[in-house]
């Protein structure tokens, strides 16, 4: 078969070892998609415990035989672990497996830090006629006849898909003969017993990162939901992690105070990267009074969050840490989306639809639209699947060329001679090899990118000037309108819930967790298992595979 040269990031090199020589004897599958491709060799991703092979066979001198390896599903890299210790050949390994996958998923609870932990009937309520009396005086507007409350036993399932082969598209199995297990995770929602008084609450929401539509709109539910129960101390801390800085004051919010927050974008109390250290956080919280903390925010918010939940138990401090995931990237483990990511390639449609306009009007004209996403193609790929009108999407999970026979831009040339223009989207994490490393951080430590938007719109212009073709190239960079919007109805909602549920997860005494949204269900996840790694876009997922299928784009390489 020639020589297999191999592509992929530092990242998935790890993964490479070992595998190669067992999967390439295995059977393939052999499949053309799109124009002017070659059949693609899809190996069962099984067989490699954690990388999946595509290879793309092509005759002719000019062009090595070439395998491209790309790291597997986050998620099946993830199961990946537990796989490795499992006996195929023990009769009990699937009880066993699925027994260990309950204890990983485990939320972590008062009771489990605090033999003392008291719990009271939930003061949630919606049967209540008058708000919660002042004082409780009279005791807690309870009513434990009201079919409301989940049962803390109630599960959800993690995986819904029973694939017969693992040679079907997208096939996550545990083990050669992909054996239906079951992987259940604990569903969000009231309890009847809850863990705080609400007299004795004083909640704190901060809100980290980078922006995301729907801030707004979590911060407003989580206070609505904290009145429902009786609690009377809200407080925002301002400008994310810092705002726990002595020399920030504390926002005193109420539902009149949020009454209308979520009609714009932005978040009410501040984001900011950076601040202080974990042990700076909790010392804060211990002297503001502190022992209900939503925290809202991506990867990096949530490990603060989940050690913030550590130093707290460390110091025997009661208190509830629960996360809202929050970023347009949507690179977070496990859920079906994060808030703020539908909005946000909603609002990709009205750049791209202006890069087509432009490059349909011109004469030869390209449009090149640059979208957001660090580490993955989520908004790209599905900006690219909504509007129709991209003929070429790139990302960051998926190697290509810029030059070459098979590059971007003879593909480019080659659009503009049938189709007479072209649009390009491309996300900011995607072919960082071509631009010059910057080195730099931002304050929380993520690197910060060199620019591939401009890069490509500079390329483009070069190479129809070298080949003496005339195009017109117009570059759009939308990067902070699609965040600083305010979210959409489906975002409204989602985070309608999610707020909701942050508040009924740390009444019923839960901290250290996150809340989401899983094959249409909310539940509750182990903040670790969600941050383990980000999330990103599987090369061989039937989604990637539609939006080549909606595109016509070949492989750049
Ligand atoms: N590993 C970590 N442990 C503790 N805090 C962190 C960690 N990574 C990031 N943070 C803090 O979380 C906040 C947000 O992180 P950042 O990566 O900027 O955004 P996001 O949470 O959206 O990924 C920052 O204040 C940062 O200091
Ligand atoms: O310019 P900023 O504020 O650092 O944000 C840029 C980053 O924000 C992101 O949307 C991710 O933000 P989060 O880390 O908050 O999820 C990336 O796509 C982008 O690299
Ligand atoms: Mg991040």
């Amino acid at each position: 078969m020639g020589r297999f040269p191999f592509f992929g990031t530092k990242h998935d090199m790890p993964y490479i070892d070992g595998h190669l020589s067992l999967s390439l004897s295995v059977p393939c599958i052999f499949s053309t998609m799109g124009p002017a491709i070659s059949p693609r060799l899809l190996l069962p991703a099984t067989t490699s415990d954690r990388v999946s092979f595509h290879a793309t066979i092509r005759s002719g001198v000019d062009r090595p035989n070439v395998i491209r390896i790309f790291k597997r599903n986050p998620y099946a890299a993830a199961s990946a672990e537990m796989k490795a210790a499992v006996d195929f050949g023990d009769p009990d390994w699937k009880d066993k497996y699925e027994h260990e996958f309950e204890k990983r998923f485990n939320i972590p609870h008062m009771t489990d830090f605090f033999s003392d932990a008291e719990s009271y009937p939930s003061t949630f309520c919606l049967r209540m006629r008058t708000p919660v009396s002042e004082d409780f005086a009279q005791g807690y507007p309870s009513d434990e006849e009201w079919q409301g409350y989940i049962d803390t036993n109630d599960r959800v399932l993690l995986k819904v898909i029973r694939f017969s082969s693992p040679r079907s598209a997208g096939a996550e199995c545990i083990d050669p003969d992909c054996t239906w297990v079951e992987q259940w995770i604990h569903r969000a929602g009231p309890r009847e017993k809850i863990f705080f008084k609400p007299e004795n609450v004083k909640a704190a929401i901060v809100t980290c990162g980078g922006l995301c539509p729907g801030l707004n709109d979590v911060i407003r539910q989580i206070v609505i939901t904290l009145e429902i129960y009786g609690v009377k101390k809200i407080v925002g801390v301002p400008f994310g992690y810092r705002g726990f800085g002595k020399e920030f004051a504390e926002i005193p919010l109420t539902r009149k105070v949020v009454q209308n927050v979520h009609l714009s974008g932005g978040s009410l109390l501040g984001v900011s990267r950076g601040g202080p250290n974990v042990t700076e956080i909790v010392d804060s919280m211990q002297e503001r009074g502190i022992n209900m903390l939503f925290v809202l925010g991506g990867n990096g918010t949530h490990a603060g969050a989940n050690a913030v939940h550590n130093e707290c138990r460390k110091r025997g401090f009661k208190v509830a840490v629960v996360g809202v995931p929050k970023t347009i990237d949507n690179d977070i483990l496990l859920m079906d989306k994060t808030f703020g990511f539908d909005t946000a390639v909603e609002e990709a449609q009205r750049a791209i639809n202006s890069a087509y306009i432009e490059a349909h009007s011109a004469y030869r004209g390209v449009g090149v639209v640059k979208l957001m996403g660090r580490s993955s193609g989520f908004i790209a790929m599905q900006a690219a699947l909504a509007s129709g009108q991209i003929d070429i999407c790139l990302i960051p999970e998926v190697p290509f060329e810029l030059h070459g026979p098979h590059g971007v831009l003879k593909h480019l040339k080659y659009l503009l001679e049938t189709k007479g223009s072209a649009v390009i989207c491309v996300a900011e994490g995607a072919g960082q090899n071509f631009v010059e490393k910057t080195n730099a951080k931002d304050a929380s430590g993520n690197v910060v990118y060199g620019d591939i938007g401009v890069h490509i719109q500079q390329e483009i212009k070069k190479y129809f000037k070298e080949i003496g073709d005339p195009a017109d190239v117009k570059y759009i960079d939308p990067t902070y309108m699609i965040r600083a919007c305010r979210a959409n109805a489906s975002d409204g909602i989602l985070c309608t819930v999610l707020g909701q549920n942050a508040v009924h997860g740390a009444f019923g005494g839960y901290s250290g967790i996150t809340v989401g949204i899983c094959n249409t269900h909310y539940v509750y996840l182990p903040i670790p298992e969600v941050i383990s790694y980000p999330r990103t876009v599987d090369p061989n997922s039937r989604m990637w595979h539609r939006c080549l299928t909606s595109t016509g784009q070949p492989d750049f390489i």
